[in-house]
């Protein structure tokens, strides 16, 4: 079915960040057809995370401005470039920033979710054809970003970078699949691979940290630990399988101590879902000695380093990152909006607000405010 639209500049509503932490200027924006092995997509909902906002601070070394952020969506296949097969104008998608090609070293060697096939160029912000931008306002190119730009009415994408997914989701709710709740999820059940009867603390009481805890629970987790310096989120965090709670702010001793102490010699796994080093370093020490694995979700800023005593990891502490939690994308965001249908995960119970694109600034500035978990934008109105 092809549309109106096909082969044709579409103009629409977007979010450009010209510039670090000024505010987002809702623009007119010229958005290219697809070129080959792309796909444009009509947004309908995004949301907001964390990273988004890291990238927005300036502090990440592959922000460039301007650009259109947004990485967290769900919408309609508009048109597709030559050569896209696998979807077609009307398919319902989630836009995936970790793309999934099947095809290069990193795809088949069953090791990793990360591909290698676009990312050179999602990296710099263009698309891989021509090295360009498919955004533009008034002749002025305007960066991609994380190769999926959702900040948008339309954006196009690669087609490695496509999940098609089952028309009767709700796409208010599955856009969380785009990242978080799939990411906290994907750090315990295919990172850290948390076994029943495990002993597991969540730093960090955001979305992903929350995730983190509804799949230790899934995975037959005996004890759930959250560690948040924000109290309010303790009571939130009960309903996605947290059992205790530790603010590091009641404590003088250093936390690692306090959760050794709490786990006669530390916890099996942890999970640093915040971005901040110091505490990386306390997640990964405040595990068991002999198996104790450490996983890092947090994003951290350009030019952060994380440290210990060498010893902590000859002593058989463990630590890992991991990206989109493993998920290989194309193949298991679809997996996951079913696993969402058949009522197997959450999603609706991270959604604390709903807004529209045009409201963007205001939704950042909720992001701030300990009630916010995920705020869903409304593209069109
Ligand atoms: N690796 C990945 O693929 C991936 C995917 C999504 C998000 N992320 C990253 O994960 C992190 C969490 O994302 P989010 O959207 O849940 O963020 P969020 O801001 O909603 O949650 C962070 C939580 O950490 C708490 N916190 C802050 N400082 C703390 C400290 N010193 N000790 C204990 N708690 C502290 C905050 O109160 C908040 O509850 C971010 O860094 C984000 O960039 C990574
Ligand atoms: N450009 C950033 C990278 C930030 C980062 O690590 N991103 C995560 C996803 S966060 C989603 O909310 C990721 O998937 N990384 C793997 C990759 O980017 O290939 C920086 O340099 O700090
Ligand atoms: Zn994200
Ligand atoms: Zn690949």
């Amino acid at each position: 079915m092809a549309s109106s639209t096909q082969g044709q500049v579409i103009t629409c509503k977007a979010a450009v960040a010209y510039e670090p932490n000024k505010p987002m200027v809702i623009e007119d924006v010229q958005v290219a057809p697809p070129q080959t092995g792309e796909v444009r997509i009509k947004i309908l909902f995004t949301a907001l995370c964390h990273t988004d906002h890291y990238t927005w601070s300036g502090k990440d070394p592959e922000g460039l401005f301007p650009c259109i952020l947004g990485h967290e969506a769900a919408g309609i296949v508009e048109s597709v470039g030559e050569g896209v097969t696998e979807v077609q104008p009307g398919d319902h998608v989630i836009p995936c920033y970790q793309a999934e090609c099947r095809e290069c070293k990193f795809c088949k060697s069953g090791k990793t979710n990360l591909c290698g096939k676009v990312r050179v160029a999602t990296g710099a912000g263009v698309m891989m054809n021509d090295r360009k931008s498919r955004f533009s306002v008034n002749g002025k190119p305007i960066y991609h970003f994380m190769g999926t730009s959702t900040f948008s009415q339309y954006t196009v994408v690669h087609d490695v970078s496509v999940a098609k997914i089952n028309p009767q989701a709700p796409l208010e709710k599955v856009c969380l699949l785009g990242c978080g709740v799939s990411t906290g999820l994907g750090a315990v059940w295919n990172t850290a691979k948390v076994e029943a009867g495990s002993i597991v603390a969540v730093f960090g009481l955001g979305t992903v940290g929350l995730a983190v805890a509804e799949g230790a629970k899934s995975a037959g987790a005996s004890r759930i630990i959250g560690i948040d310096i924000d109290s309010k989120k303790f009571d939130v965090a009960k309903n996605f399988g947290v059992t205790e709670f530790v603010n590091p702010k009641d404590h003088d001793k250093p936390i690692q101590q306090v959760i050794v102490d709490l786990t006669d010699g530390g916890v099996d796994y942890s999970f640093e879902c915040i971005g901040n080093v110091s505490v990386m370093r306390a997640a990964l020490e405040c595990c068991h000695k002999g198996w104790g694995t450490s996983v890092i979700v947090g994003v951290a800023a350009s030019g952060q380093e994380i440290s210990t005593r060498p010893f902590q990891l000859v002593t058989g502490r463990v630590w890992k990152g991991t990206a989109f939690g493993g998920f290989k994308s194309r193949t298991q965001v679809p997996w996951l909006v079913e696993k969402y249908m058949n009522k197997e995960i959450k999603v609706d119970e991270y959604i604390t607000h709903t807004m529209t694109l045009t409201e963007i600034n205001k939704a950042f500035d909720l992001l701030h405010e300990g009630g916010c978990l995920r705020c869903v934008l409304t593209a069109h109105e």
